[in-house]
């Protein structure tokens, strides 16, 4: 059986071009721009493979002319051309692209960055125009030709006058209408900024005559217009420049130019990468946070271009959130590209690149770390905490990325140390990584549960972001070393924990006797041998600690969860005498000194104690 032929209603179908394809009408100009570079490049591949073509450097551009009286936007190049047969293949078929076969063919020479490749492009014109004309004489004709089309209805093709090889594409500009301002494709400043936008990297000049004005002449004070020819792109994408031909400023003015950042970035990363899929990027690690970078508002993103044309502004998906601080961009020729060249389709080339991203990220951050202290300071300042964030998100999946580049205030360095520096000076006969959660690093030092910890000279790592206990435990373990906190229950001091116990067991009926007291506030009331001078502090079991019970109480949806809370009380201070001569004739006062121990603990923990009131009547009790 013969198979047949799909058939296409072409005209519903150049309906739904128009009307469904592009999701942002202001694209066009970025099409048939793309299209006029296409027909340079093509002129200039010739002029390199025939010997009777010549070619002229200076036709290499492409003018756009706005006329506001007619209406008319006017794009036009001295490209290739295109014969009467190919106005009509190429326009006059859908889905028809000569740049893509011309690209096939030209597939082994070098040189050859042609942007088109669906034929679909061109038709985005009557997206804002009523009557699309195209005037073109082809380098292989000596006649012109004009192709005239009003949109679903078809098009015309007559001979036309024409001196010059190229195309002019003349569109005829849409009337406002309620919903949309057609008006502004003619202006000057809209057209400037559409061509910023996305074809600044276009590689040959795009020309307009801009209006300016001067002072007239013999006069100092009356100004008069005038036009002036002004190329309106930069051409030279400086991510595809050689490393050695750019110095720093080069980067730090395109980083402004482009309006990423006010100032200088802090750091600038440009790689050029060849392989199964090549791509140029170009990454900036601001020098300070963007606004609302630790909020729902701010966007994360880098720009996305094929060929040099933008395709998009903020491509997320390259960008972990942990490293959503970096900014920039990516340009690629190898990405398959949907057909409106505005969204890709899941794309592996794009997970690809986006995973060497994160690597090149990561590695220059180590490097960073390494070499230029300083500088590290600073980026983790602004943007330590997402790090942080980055550990404990997802269930930690991302941990063994990030937990090289984290970094904590030490008790013994008086700076921001990472975990591999701690690691590294741990004693010999320390069992763990201690650290200890607060406010402040002010407020840390002062904390008891760290005094004896400090006494036998271990490094203490202070946690006073919120997320830092969270990340900790997402972590567990540096390097084999487990996290302990200055809290926690057991410390892992052999003899300490000994003598604790023995204490503990020869004070169990007094202990026992505070602890209901306390009327089920705390699990245990017990001997500590954290302590030196303090007389008592809080410890906690199980894995919530008292700092993560702080963070949790101040969150909306509060979960009422709560720490399990120790008593410790230091047996060698002098309270401790009261205490237990208290036990000993004076039951009430114990009640009445166990209830101000434990609340001065809350105190130095920095939580609120439940009766304030009570406390302060019990202190002047005391006093009295
Ligand atoms: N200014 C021009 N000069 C010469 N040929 C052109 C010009 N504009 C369009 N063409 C021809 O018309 C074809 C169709 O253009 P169109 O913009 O629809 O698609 P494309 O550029 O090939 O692909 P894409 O849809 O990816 O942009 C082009 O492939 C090219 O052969």
């Amino acid at each position: 059986m013969a198979t047949q032929q799909f058939k296409a209603e072409s005209k519903r179908l150049l309906d739904l071009m128009i009307n469904s394809i592009y999701t942002n009408k202001e694209i066009f100009l970025r099409e048939l721009i793309s299209n006029a570079s296409d027909a340079i490049d093509k002129s200039y591949y010739r002029s390199l493979v025939d010997q009777n073509i010549s070619f002229n450097k200076d036709d290499f551009y492409i003018r756009i002319t706005a006329d506001k009286e007619n209406r008319t936007l006017t794009i036009e190049d001295k490209g290739i051309g295109m014969t009467k047969e190919e106005l009509e293949n190429n326009l006059g078929t859908i889905a028809k692209s000569g740049s893509f076969a011309f690209k096939n063919e030209a597939e082994a020479k070098e040189g050859v960055d042609i942007i088109g490749q669906f034929g679909v492009g061109f038709y985005s014109a009557f997206m804002v125009s009523d009557m699309v004309t195209v005037k073109s004489k082809s380098i292989d004709s000596d006649k012109a030709y004009k192709w005239e089309s009003k949109g679903a209805e078809g098009f015309d093709i007559e001979e036309c006058s024409k001196e010059t090889v190229g195309t002019e594409i003349i569109l005829k500009i849409k009337e406002n209408n309620e919903d949309e301002k057609f008006d502004e494709y003619l202006e000057e400043y809209r057209l400037k900024a559409l061509i910023k936008k996305y074809s600044d990297f276009i590689k040959y000049p795009i020309k307009m005559l801009v209006k300016k004005s001067k002072l007239k002449e013999d006069s100092d004070k009356e100004y008069e217009d005038y036009l002036e020819d002004e190329t309106l792109n930069s051409m030279v994408p400086i991510w595809r420049k050689n490393k050695n031909e750019l110095k720093l400023e080069d980067y730090d003015q395109f980083y402004m130019d482009k309006h990423f950042g006010y100032e200088k970035p802090l750091k600038v990363i440009h790689a050029s990468v060849e392989g199964a899929v090549s791509y140029n990027t170009l990454l900036f690690i601001p020098a300070r946070t963007p606004y609302a970078f630790y909020s729902k508002e701010y966007e994360k993103g880098l720009e996305l271009y094929s060929n040099g044309v933008l395709i998009m502004e903020k491509c997320a998906e390259l960008l972990p959130d942990y490293f959503s601080f970096a900014q920039g961009l990516v340009d690629s020729a190898d990405l398959s590209l949907n057909i409106s060249r505005e969204l890709l389709q899941q794309d592996r080339q794009l997970k690809f690149i986006a995973k060497k991203i994160k690597d090149k990220i990561k590695s220059e951050l180590l490097l960073m770390l390494k070499n230029d202290r300083e500088k590290y300071d600073q980026f983790y300042s602004n943007f330590g905490r997402q790090l942080k964030y980055g550990i404990y998100a997802d269930f930690g999946a991302n941990k063994e990325d990030l937990q090289d580049l984290i970094m904590f205030h030490s008790s013994t360095e008086k700076k921001l140390v990472s975990l591999d520096e701690y690691i590294s000076r741990m004693k010999e006969d320390q069992k763990y990584i201690y650290y200890a959660t607060g406010e402040s690093i002010d407020r840390i030092e002062k904390l008891p549960q760290t005094e004896m910890i400090k006494d036998k000279g271990f490094e203490i790592l202070y946690f006073t972001d919120d997320v830092d206990e969270f990340a900790i435990k997402m972590l567990m373990k540096y390097k084999e070393k487990e996290f302990k906190s200055v809290s926690s229950g057991d410390l892992g001091f052999e003899n300490n924990e000994e003598d604790s116990k023995k204490d503990t067991e020869e004070n169990k009926d007094l202990f026992e006797f505070m602890k209901d007291a306390l009327g089920g506030k705390v699990k245990e009331v017990k001997a500590s041998k954290r302590l030196k001078t303090h007389p008592v502090c809080l410890a906690n079991q199980g894995d919530l600690s008292i700092e993560m019970e702080k963070v949790l109480s101040m969150m909306p949806d509060n979960p009422n969860l709560k720490a399990e809370k120790i008593l410790e009380v230091n047996t060698n201070h002098e309270m401790f005498t009261a205490v237990k001569e208290a036990f000993a004739n004076d039951k009430d006062k114990l009640k009445v000194l166990s209830n101000i121990l434990y609340n001065q603990a809350l105190l130095i923990e920095g939580l609120s104690i439940e009766d304030p009131v009570q406390f302060a009547n019990d202190v002047c009790n005391l006093i009295k």
